[in-house]
């Protein structure tokens, strides 16, 4: 359906079509629109004019080209169906701007491809990528920063038709207002500057520019992490009908899940710089199966701020998106870090092994005796074999009672803690399946009739 219908508009021509022009494509649901494949986004560490150089006194020459790159977007695949909304969630600096900024190629890509309705954005260049934008439009987070205080709201929203050359300029004026009718304004406020409106308003004008060059596609990136909750509610609300009405499909970037949950039909889930989990929302909310997923979820702020629901959920420090742990990326925070193979662990012997080896890692426990460590973690009973051999090994290096403590280590703790982690991580994480593949698994979902992707071993 159009902006406009025939009867409303006076500049019908006579062969029917709308002098605007607005007439929105009518998309089916379930064909791809957008088909990401094996996509890499890496940004060199050092983006200055030593991008990519080391130095190490200790080598000959002690310059080198090093590949320290920030693996922001790491071999990421999807698609997006016409018609639909993919929320893209994940903490911040997971990667989803730069996913988003490279589908639109505001940066490129460094491997991999970008299918829009069949075409591969990401070998296109110049005069044909310029045709292509129009087609596909970006809206961001800041409406304040995004909107030129010195242009006039109509100006704003028909500089874009202007720059792809589209209608005169009676045309254009009457698009903008048309459009600014559509996204909630009043179309005589075309004349006004943007600081005359409030952060929804500005996003509205927003919207309408981008909506402007008649697209198919929008990346929405947060656009409404900076409006109070009270207006978030009605601008999503907004953006639900305009994509009713225009056919439109968006990729939805947030850190809320509760926005995600209230705009998308389909959730993917990012966790630096890889997607761990795809799935249909109710599926997604009601039956989250990637470990980051279930802590994501858990750590929803609650309604009474006495009540930290987010406590201890996801502990740890993101790693580094330079070096990225091996296989599954999250196994280094994850509780659920599955035992290797090779040791013949009970449930209970892996669970406590696992949990000693965390409390290891981050020094979570106060230095103590050889049988008060034993008794907290393992009942005074560590596991069978040569993986007893390698924790009992482990709490004598963490006790306070060890014999013959290190040089210049008095009291025997510091590199104590350090060998221990060292010892347990080689033997116990780094062997886990979880470091050594790279899990990807798809399932029936046991909501909707969607696929479940989860990328997490417990579904091997
Ligand atoms: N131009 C750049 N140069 C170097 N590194 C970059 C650049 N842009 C992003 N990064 C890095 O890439 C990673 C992903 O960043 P990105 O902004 O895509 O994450 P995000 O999930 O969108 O986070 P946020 O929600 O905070 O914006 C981060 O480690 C970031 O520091």
């Amino acid at each position: 359906m159009g902006l406009m219908s025939d009867a409303e508009d006076p500049a019908v021509g006579g062969d029917g079509s709308s002098s605007t022009g607005l007439e929105g494509t009518e998309n089916t649901h379930g064909e791809p629109l957008i088909e990401v494949d094996g996509l890499r986004t890496y940004f060199s560490a050092d983006s200055g004019l030593l991008a990519g150089l080391s130095f190490e006194p200790d080598r000959f020459p002690p310059v080198s080209l090093g590949t320290d790159d920030v693996k922001a977007v790491d071999d990421v695949s999807f698609e997006i169906r016409a018609g639909e909304t993919l929320g893209l969630v994940g903490e911040s600096g997971c990667g989803k701007s730069t996913l988003g900024r490279t589908i639109l190629r505001l940066i490129d890509p460094t491997a991999g491809t970008i299918r829009f309705r069949g075409d591969d954005l990401a070998a296109l260049s110049g005069e044909q990528l310029r045709q292509k934008r129009s087609e596909i439009q970006m809206i961001f987070q800041d409406p304040q920063s995004s909107l030129d205080p010195r242009m006039k709201v109509g100006q704003i929203i028909e500089e874009p038709m202007r720059a792809h050359d589209m209608f005169d300029e009676e045309g254009r004026r009457t698009r903008a207002k048309a459009l600014l009718e559509k996204v909630g304004l009043d179309p005589r406020h075309y004349n006004r500057h943007p600081h005359a409106f409030s952060g929804g308003q500005r996003q509205r004008i927003n919207l309408a520019r981008a909506l402007s060059v008649d697209p198919d596609f929008i990346v929405c990136d947060e656009p409404v992490s900076s409006l109070d909750v009270s207006i978030q509610a009605q601008v999503l609300n907004t953006m639900a009908e305009l994509q009713e009405e225009f056919g439109l499909t968006y990729l939805f970037i947030a850190h809320d899940l509760s926005v995600i949950r209230h705009i998308s039909d389909r959730v993917a889930v990012m966790y630096l710089g890889h997607i761990v989990e795809l799935a249909e929302k109710t599926e997604l909310f009601e039956n989250p199966q990637h470990p980051y997923t279930k802590a994501l979820l858990e750590s929803i702020p609650v309604p009474d701020p006495r009540e930290t629901g987010a406590r201890g959920v996801l502990e740890g420090e993101v790693p580094s998106p330079v070096d990225p742990p091996s296989g599954c990326r999250f196994r280094t925070r994850c509780p659920k870090l599955i035992a290797p193979e090779t040791d013949a662990f009970s449930v209970q012997e892996w669970e406590a092994t696992r949990a000693f080896m965390r409390a290891v890692k981050r020094r979570t426990f106060e230095p103590s005796s050889e049988s008060a460590i034993r008794a907290r973690f393992f009942e005074e009973a560590t596991p069978q074999g040569e993986a007893g051999k390698i924790v009992d090994e482990a709490i004598r290096l963490v006790a306070t009672d060890r014999d013959g403590p290190d040089e210049g280590d008095p009291d025997g703790t510091r590199t104590g803690w350090d060998e221990a982690t060292d010892l347990l991580l080689e033997n116990f994480a780094e062997r886990s399946i979880c470091a050594r593949e790279r899990p990807r698994y798809e399932f029936e979902a046991e909501h909707g009739d969607e696929t479940h992707f989860a990328a997490c071993h417990l579904h091997r």
